[in-house]
Order: C-alpha cells, then structure tokens, then sequence
C-alpha cells in the first residue's frame, strides 16, 4: 500500500497552484462592491423602498444604495453592450438590430427576498434611459393548478422541478425573446394557493424582462428530446442568485408565516384560513414543519446546486444585508 503523506497547502509548489482551477468569480464584500458606483446616482426614495419592500423583509435605502446601485450600474453597462453586440450582428446581416426583451433571472429559496430583489431591480432599471419598460415575472404562475399536481401526486411537491409546467414556461420565454408583441402567462394568487382561473399576466414587448422563481436556473433535461432539452436559463442574458444561510431562511420563513397567520390568512378565501387561529406555538410547529418537508428538501436538492450557474449571487447575512457579492467574470 503506498501511502500518501499529509501535505500542507503552503508546501505545495508555486509552479503546480497556478494549475488548481480558477474560479469563474469575482468575489467582494460589501464595502468593495459598493465603492464601484460612486457616479451613479441613485433614483429611490424612502417611500419607493417602502412601497417595494416584501413582507419581513427589512430592506431600506441604505441598503439599496450600497447593494442596488451598483447592481443597476453593471446591468446598465450590460444591455447596451448587448444592444452593441445585436447591432453588430444586424450590419453584418444587413438587416435591421431586432428589438428583443433583455432577460434577467432571479433565483433562490422560497423565502430568501426574491421578489424584493426583483422589485427593486425593475424600479431601479427603469429609471435607465435606454430601459424604460420593465416587466417582472414569477415562473408561479407556470405551476401547475393544484388539481393537476394532486392527479399527479405533487401537492408536497409545489415548488419542485416537476411541479411545474417547464415546456410551457420556455414556449413563453421563446416568445419573448423572439420579440411577439404580447405574452401571456397564467396568474398564480398565494391567497388561493392556486392558478386563479381564467386570469392571465400580458406582457407587452418590455425593454427588460425580470423572471424570478426558485427554479429559473435549472439545466435542462438531459434525457428529454425534444424542446425541453432547452434550459429557461438558455434565454437569459444576466442572472442574479439570492443566497443566504439555510438556517436563516428557515427563521425568515417561520416569522413570514407568523406575520401571515395575521393578515392573509384571515381572509375567507385564503387557503391558509385553517391556521389563522393557531396559537403562536402551534403555528411556528406547523410552518417549521412544511419548511422541512416540501421547502428545505427542495432548496438542497434543486436550488442550492444550481447556485454555480448564476452570473451573480447575493450572499445576505441574518439581518437580510448582502454582505457578498461574487460577479463571473469567465
Ligand atoms: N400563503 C401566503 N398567503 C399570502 N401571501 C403569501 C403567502 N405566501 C407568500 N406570500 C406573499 O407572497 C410573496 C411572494 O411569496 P413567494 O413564496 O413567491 O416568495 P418566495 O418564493 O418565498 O420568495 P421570496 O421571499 O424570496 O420573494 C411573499 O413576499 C409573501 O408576502
Ligand atoms: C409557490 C411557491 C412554490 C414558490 O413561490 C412557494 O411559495 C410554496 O408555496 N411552497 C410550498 C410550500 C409552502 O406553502 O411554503
């Protein structure tokens, strides 16, 4: 048996850790990264960062304008460099530059400040002069209603992969990006718990287009052969990846439901209504427990590992501050 004798990393040879692989970031923390926009003004007030900020979630504007700020800058330089590129292709072709929604996706757990993110980032985008028209979508709206997921035995399974209709998300973000006029997509209401039928979302040829969702980042299927062998990624041209610690999501989730059980839920046709009389202790029991059984599993299994492909993650801290901010640069 040979064996192999334990070496310190500070042992190993100059020549042989130029060979250990690069990571495709750019990782700053949060002074750096905000340091990268002085230029940039910044176009929210407090009302506005009230207006958009998530239930339980504490964003202010300091917080946008240390995070945000330099965020849209980036994004900024991004759709005009796209813009360039598509011209480019254009005169080439000697044809005329298409107009094609930019399209950014936002990724994270259930609970994380998604939609915050994306609110925030389509109020900021917006005030852009080259992107004045900005749309935000949820892929809830492509899950299947709850009738089709219990046939299918998916009802703790909302959120998964296979809980969603994939094919008819990419249909819808094939049409975006192929410039149609107007897209619709069904409408999801949390109240209900469930697609509202017969409402629909339009989205009118957006200068940009924010698509969030716990599964956005997904590969495609590799066994699949027909149009699901695209990802939803594949129409991406930026993607942001909302990440935090699993042990703080879950407070976040708890406290969310705690606030919940006070609003929502106390609406007759909320689907919650059953747990709007649950007493502080009973109702921190039952959302611990659909966190450990439909969300967390969902977040290890299928959120967490598509973490890698984003082209930016936001790493939050417990207080709901991005602390990190790691950019691919390769
Ligand atoms: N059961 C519910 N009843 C009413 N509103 C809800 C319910 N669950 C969530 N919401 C509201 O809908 C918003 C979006 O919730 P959703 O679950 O899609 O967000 P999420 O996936 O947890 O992501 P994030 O918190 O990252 O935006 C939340 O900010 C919350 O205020
Ligand atoms: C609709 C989703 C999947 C994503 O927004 C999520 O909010 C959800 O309902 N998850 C299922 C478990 C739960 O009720 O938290």
């Amino acid at each position: 048996m040979v064996r192999v004798a334990h070496q310190s990393s500070t042992t190993i040879p100059e020549h042989l850790l130029s060979l250990a692989p690069a990571s495709p970031y750019v990782d700053l923390d949060r002074a750096a990264w905000s340091r990268l926009s002085a230029s940039t003004p910044l176009p929210l007030t407090d009302d506005d960062v009230d207006r958009l900020r998530g239930l339980g979630d504490p964003i202010d504007l300091d917080e946008v304008d240390a995070v945000y700020r330099p965020l849209s800058r980036l994004l900024n330089l991004y759709v005009n460099a796209v813009t360039g590129l598509h011209g480019a292709t254009a005169a080439f072709l000697h044809e005329q530059p298409p107009r094609t929604p930019y399209v950014i996706g936002v990724a994270g757990s259930v609970a994380v400040g998604k939609s915050t993110t994306a609110r925030i980032l389509r109020e900021m985008l917006a005030r852009w002069p080259s992107t004045p028209r900005v749309e935000l979508l949820t892929t809830d709206g492509f899950l299947y209603p709850n009738a089709e997921l219990a046939r299918r035995g998916l009802m703790e399974r909302k959120g998964f992969p296979e809980a969603y209709d994939r094919r008819a998300l990419i249909r819808f973000l094939s049409r975006i990006k192929a410039g149609q006029e107007e897209v619709r997509a069904p409408r999801y209401s949390h109240t209900i718990y469930d697609i509202v039928p017969g409402e629909e979302v339009v989205i009118r040829k957006p200068d940009v287009l924010i698509v969030e969702g716990l599964n956005v980042l997904q590969p495609a299927r590799p066994s699949a052969v027909d149009e699901s062998t695209v990802a939803v990624s594949d129409y991406f041209d930026f993607s942001i990846y909302v990440d935090a610690r699993t042990r703080n999501i879950r407070q976040w989730y708890v406290d969310r439901f705690l606030q919940l059980r006070r609003t929502a839920f106390q609406r007759p046709e909320s689907y919650f209504r059953k747990y709007a009389d649950l007493s502080d202790d009973e109702a921190v029991t039952r959302a611990l427990s659909i966190w450990e059984s439909i969300n967390a599993p969902n977040l290890e299994q299928n959120i967490l590992p598509t973490r890698g492909r984003a082209t930016l993650v936001l790493t939050k801290g417990a207080d709901h501050k991005v602390q990190r901010v790691r950019l691919r640069k390769l």
